[in-house]
């Protein structure tokens, strides 16, 4: 309803673009635990007020009855905390604050500010220059406020909740009752905070959900929000080297903004490059590479530069494809700027309220294909029975709308034809199903899957529908956990709900799409990234420096559905790829298999578990035959499903995963390459396969190409510990707007290529100064306690274009000793 902000703020440079990634499950807490940014609820009841510090005799903390007490006043003249409260039991009690202004909820603060002289004590220009205005959320905070527990008794008002993200420079607020809003705005608006004045500014109401008889209204309550007429045009990216996710960590779906946001349009936050030739983009970010690395080179003062470089920056790959490239976009549901129910992006950062969403049909980067799924998408949303989900308070049901695309094996560079390639499109449509009844979901969403049929049958040429899939998920972000329940849609005339039913049971919704003519089958959660064709060029790239040969055992660290081991194997004697999310990893064995690849092994677990484990399997031979590395696993070997079958004859709607577990939590998928998944049949052919390999392989490379939070220090750890890995490839995701990516890559080169000290210093545990470091402070600090090891050195780098238009960018960079 109402907005607060600094005009200055409305609109700064751009930040991240906003187009799906894949989700990293890496990324997403633990259900059972808060996702990243989740608020805690305000508890029904009002809490006992904290206990106040014991004021000093003699020395009176400068706040020391400077606000109203508002347990005082709501309870009519009681506090626990009687005499002894910090705050001030009525007027008489109040003293002004050390910046020499009154609580603005008092009434001698209120008398003041009607008089010309505003409310200070003293004369002085009153902070009411446009300049001045501040977010309600700063200017409270300003006044030792936290918003969640003491805006009532800073700003005097009564609200139902008030919540705040941190980073936020905006407010939420809903209210029991109509005359709770009126005197709220009232009191709020233009309001002097210390220097500050609070803006209150209109915004769209988001309550205002559907309710035709199918669903119940949010609350009872009047639900108003105080809202921001500020944002940039940051979209915090959950991820990662595909590029950049909608509505990721913007988590939750507010309402649309103010007319701040007028005039914004979806092209311009998700490809802030697009108004440049994509020759000034190359060049762009070749100069932002080049920054980036120069930083590097000051952290790693001893190693030799050339140019100011780490390393040489032998350029940047274009993509194929300029326009229409992405093969994966996740839509945001939300509300546009007039109010309507919208399929597409979010035009701002929710951390600065912008909650409006507009159609994707002007980003130069999505395919016709999934802007007209999005459109079909958000026409039925218009008369849907379902609440569209509200992210202020984390009610309502559609969520997200991700439509993937599988390319047939044929390829074409024809920018203005790129949708003549999909032949296969999976649609996962994200909805909190929680509070809704099952026969009303039922209903709605078989509604659905028959209007995209029938939308998609109808566009000519008609749009390829392969799998329809459902991810119900109620977090707070969009970006749900791998294991997020999902499940089929039946879409083709004559699919009964029992046939699907069945069929939920034993297929899996999969698209597929080739890279170097191999073909690659990929589950809704699963990792591939979305420029394919860029992406093989990035792949041909890594494998073309990693030097390898028939001797090369080589481990494909964060391998996803295995494209990189996968198109590279035929290179080398043996590829070992790491993973944590199992349905890639299902991909991965899969795909393999599809491809008639022997010589791959696919490890599900986090790397950080099992990297050290690994390469002492493969590169620290047992002395004796019967010394079996990782004997613990042989004792916890499971099948999934407890089904024993021939890899060879594994349909495809079967996962021939074998899981292993270790005693340190290893849970492995034994190679494909073995004819026979009887547990223990299994085991022994893996391990004699990997003592018979050992001493194969001279040469041992990893290509490593991790989430955007880059590689676990214990993965670094073993890594540059182990003496016989000589060549390691890195490929990270740069994004220049995004500090944290060069960040990551910047702070795992340092651990990497910084020459070993000459006494190791080891950690102090109570030391708490790593909390206020960079991570490149911290790096340096691991660094100085990494175990004796030669370092390795940064010989080349080589950007390749996966994301035109948007400020992302793979990087490619060669270490050896
Ligand atoms: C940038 S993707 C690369 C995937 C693959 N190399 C490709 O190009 O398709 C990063 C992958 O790392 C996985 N991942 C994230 N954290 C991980 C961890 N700690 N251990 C193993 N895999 C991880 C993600 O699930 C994702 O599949």
């Amino acid at each position: 309803m109402a907005a607060i902000c600094p005009p200055e703020t409305l609109n700064p440079a751009p930040t991240q673009p906003p187009i799906d990634a894949n989700p990293q499950p890496s990324n997403s807490p633990p259900p059972d635990q808060p996702e990243q940014g989740e608020k805690r609820k305000r508890p029904e009841t009002q809490p006992e007020p904290e206990p106040e510090p014991e004021e000093p005799s003699g020395s009176l903390h400068p706040l020391w009855k400077t606000s109203l007490c508002s347990y005082f006043r709501r309870s009519g003249g009681s506090c626990s905390h009687g005499e002894g409260c910090r705050y001030a039991h009525g007027e008489a009690e109040l003293r002004p604050r050390p910046d020499r202004t009154w609580d603005p909820t008092s009434e001698r603060a209120k008398k003041l500010l009607k008089s010309d002289d505003g409310d200070r004590l003293e004369p002085g220009p009153v902070s009411k220059k446009e300049g001045d205005e501040v977010m309600m959320t700063e200017a409270v905070a300003e006044e030792s406020c936290s918003l969640d527990s003491k805006l009532e008794k800073c700003l005097g008002i009564l609200y139902k909740s008030a919540k705040k993200k941190r980073g936020m420079i905006v407010g939420f607020m809903s209210f029991e009752t109509a005359e709770q809003v009126k005197s709220a705005v009232e009191e709020l608006d233009g309001k002097s905070m210390g220097n500050k004045t609070l803006k209150v500014a209109d915004v769209i109401p988001i309550s205002i959900q559907r309710n035709n008889g199918l669903t119940t209204p949010t609350s009872q309550s009047t639900e108003h929000t105080l809202e921001s007429a500020s944002t940039d045009n940051n979209i915090e990216a959950s991820e990662t080297s595909n590029g950049i996710r909608d509505g990721d960590s913007i988590d939750e779906g507010v309402t649309p903004g103010s007319s701040a946001l007028r005039g914004r349009s979806s092209r311009d936050v998700v490809t802030p490059l697009a108004h440049m030739s994509y020759v000034d983009q190359l060049e762009h970010k070749k100069n932002a590479l080049v920054q980036m690395l120069k930083k590097l080179v000051s952290n790693l003062s001893l190693v030799s530069y050339l140019c100011g470089l780490p390393c040489k920056l032998e350029g940047i790959i274009e993509s194929p494809l300029i326009n229409g490239y992405r093969n994966k976009c996740e839509f945001s549901v939300g509300y546009s700027l007039l109010g309507r129910p919208t399929v597409g992006f979010l035009l701002g950062n929710f951390r600065e309220g912008v909650t409006a969403v507009e159609e994707p049909t002007n980003c130069p980067n999505v395919s016709k294909v999934a802007c007209q799924y999005a459109g079909i998408f958000q026409e039925f949303l218009q008369n849907s029975g379902l609440p569209i989900w509200n992210r202020l308070n984390n009610t309502g049901f559609w969520r997200q709308l991700t439509v993937r695309e599988g390319r047939s094996v044929a390829k074409t560079n024809d920018a203005e034809n790129t949708g003549a390639n999909i032949s296969e499109v999976m649609l996962m449509i994200q909805v909190s199903s929680a509070s809704f009844d099952d026969g009303v979901v039922n209903n709605e969403l078989k509604n659905l899957a028959q209007v995209f049929a029938s939308g998609a049958s109808a566009i000519t040429p008609p749009l390829p529908l392969t799998a329809l899939v459902v991810q119900d998920h109620k977090g707070i972000s969009n970006v749900a956990p791998a294991d997020a329940p999902l499940r089929s849609l039946p879409f083709s005339e004559g699919e009964t709900e029992s046939e699907v039913e069945a069929a939920n049971d034993a297929v899996e919704a999969r698209i597929h799409d080739y890279i170097n003519s191999l073909r690659f089958r990929i589950s809704p959660t699963a990792f591939f990234q979305v420029n394919t064709l860029a992406a093989e060029k990035l792949y041909s790239l890594a494998g073309d420096w990693a030097g390898l040969g028939p001797d090369t055992l080589l481990f494909d660290i964060c391998c996803g559905t295995g494209t990189i081991g996968l198109t590279l194997a035929h290179h080398v004697g043996m590829v070992v790829g790491i993973e944590m999310n199992a349905s890639a990893v299902s991909d991965a064995h899969r795909n393999a298999e599809i491809n008639g690849i022997k010589n791959c092994r696919f490890v599900c677990a986090k790397a950080e578990d099992v990297m050290g484990s690994l390469l002492k399997e493969y590169l620290n031979p047992p002395q004796k035959p019967d010394e079996v590395p990782n004997g613990s696993q042989r004792k916890e070997i499971t099948l999934n499903e407890g089904r024993s079958t021939s890899l060879e004859n594994v349909p495809d709607n079967e996962d021939p995963c074998i899981e292993v577990k270790t005693g340190e939590g290893m849970c492995g998928c034994i190679e494909n390459g073995s004819q026979e998944l009887a547990a223990d049949q299994q085991e022994t052919c893996a391990s004699e396969n990997a003592t018979n390999s050992m001493q194969q392989f001279k040469n041992v490379v990893a290509i490593v190409d991790p989430p955007r939070v880059g590689l676990h220090p214990t993965v670094i750890k073993a890594l540059r510990t182990h003496p016989r890995l000589r060549r390691l490839v890195l490929v990270l995701t740069f994004s220049y707007y995004i500090s944290c990516n060069p960040e990551s890559l910047v702070a795992n080169a340092i651990e990497l290529c910084t020459p070993s000290a000459d006494n190791n210093e080891k950690g102090n545990k109570n030391n708490r100064g790593w909390r206020h470091m960079s991570s490149a402070g911290l790096a340096r600090h691991r660094a100085k306690s990494m175990p004796n090891s030669e370092p390795f050195q940064p010989i080349k780098a080589m950007a390749v274009d996966l994301f035109p238009h948007t400020p992302h960018c793979e990087l490619v960079m060669l270490l050896e000793r």
